[in-house]
């Protein structure tokens, strides 16, 4: 699915950046910007541009690490209470962008950009962790 396609369709004020980032801009100017590895949002501005989320300096934005700042998503597991990776895979997957499922109708939303992220679990992933679920962010 192109995101020209998912902005047309879904979300006018969303776009897409090269680095698999969705970009949300409201109405008045404020941003966030949330990163496809992970479904983790990396940056919220307000209308002044001021930056609200903490993001570490040495914060490696790209896969394959997880990204260090902004909100990350811990699943299946907190830090190292499981047998699992530190805080679970999920902060570590592509998340995709889910049109079957929006969690804000085109009606509900109003003028609010939003975005609706989904992780499914992979193969290898149900190896590790064998459990079915899907992951809805919105
Ligand atoms: O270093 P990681 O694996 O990215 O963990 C992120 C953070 O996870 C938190 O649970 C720890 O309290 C922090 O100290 C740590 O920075």
């Amino acid at each position: 699915m192109s995101m020209g396609r998912y902005a047309a369709s879904t979300d006018p004020e969303a776009g897409r950046d090269g680095d698999g980032a969705v970009l949300l801009r409201s109405p008045s100017g404020a941003t966030a910007r949330v990163s496809l590895h992970g479904g983790q949002v990396v940056s919220w501005k307000n209308d002044r541009g001021d930056e609200l989320l903490f993001t570490s300096s040495k914060a490696i934005m790209k896969p394959p690490k997880a990204m260090r700042g902004g909100i990350p998503i811990c699943f299946p597991q907190f830090g190292n209470c499981g047998t699992l990776e530190r805080h679970g895979f999920a902060r570590n997957r592509m998340w995709g962008l889910d049109e079957e499922h929006p969690a804000l109708s085109r009606s509900d939303s109003g003028s609010r950009s939003f975005v609706d992220l989904i992780l499914k679990p992979s193969e290898e992933d149900t190896k590790s962790w064998p459990h079915r679920y899907a992951s809805h962010l919105c």
